[in-house]
């Protein structure tokens, strides 16, 4: 790996647990064909479009942490956050209409049941738990995404020049995006402290492990389209 971010503390412990799994869900089939730049457009596009509809609900999750915090720093850190969400869907959707796609359009689409199993088990988890149960929900799906843009960029097997996905792998493999993703970790590993997370450890690494494979589940849909 190219940062020791993620293979320390109790992300990198709930990392490690999660195994083969999370192998599955950062070098998934979508990603290796991203990586190429043979993925079938269509792919592409049905991700983008349930990446929409999904960052919405993704927003929500990260509102609802923000309440479930304590202190004035970590509520700062959370909020950060759902602003970076909120402030990014304008240029995801700059993005989309890229590839094609217009905000009306994404918003009018159904929401896949993938998209819909991943977004509600993490609201539900964080309904149902404290915040460092949601945190648990939510780690997966934003240090993932670094650690697989920070791969890519890096894999031999990665072909940039021509590539139509490239500015997409660029995007995520930012060393600026490893900041909030930074901040994010050290977050989960306060509220780990404050909350008893070595006695818990067995509950939140099943969390977490479950978000990894609705995140794999959330590359396939975009797959099956194609
Ligand atoms: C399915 C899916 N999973 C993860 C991300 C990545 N992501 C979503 S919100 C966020 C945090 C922004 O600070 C990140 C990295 C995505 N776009 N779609």
């Amino acid at each position: 790996m190219y940062t020791p971010l993620f293979e320390n503390g109790l992300y990198g412990r709930l990392r490690q647990q999660a195994g083969q799994l999370w192998q599955d869900y950062v070098d998934h089939p979508f990603l290796q064909q991203l990586a190429a730049g043979t993925l079938p457009k269509p792919a592409f596009q049905r991700y983008l479009t349930q990446d929409y509809l999904f960052l919405i609900h993704f927003a929500r999750a990260y509102a609802l942490l923000v309440s479930k915090l304590r202190t004035l720093p970590e509520m700062r850190t959370a909020t950060a956050s759902l602003n970076a969400i909120v402030a990014e869907l304008p240029l995801h959707v700059a993005y989309c209409t890229s590839w094609g796609l217009d905000e009306e359009q994404m918003a009018a689409q159904a929401e896949a049941p993938e998209t819909m199993n991943y977004t509600r088990y993490v609201l539900d988890i964080g309904y149902s738990g404290d915040a460092l149960d949601l945190l648990a929900a939510l780690l997966p799906c934003v240090a993932g995404y670094a650690e697989i843009g920070l791969g890519l960029l890096h894999s031999p097997d990665t072909v940039m020049a021509g590539n139509p996905y490239a500015s997409w792998i660029r995007n995520y493999g930012d060393e600026g995006y490893l900041t909030g993703v930074q901040s994010a970790i050290q977050l989960l590993e306060n509220v780990g402290q404050q909350r008893g997370a070595e006695s818990r450890f067995a509950e939140l690494s099943q969390i977490f492990t479950t978000a990894t494979q609705l995140e794999s589940a959330f590359w396939q849909m975009g797959l099956n389209a194609s």
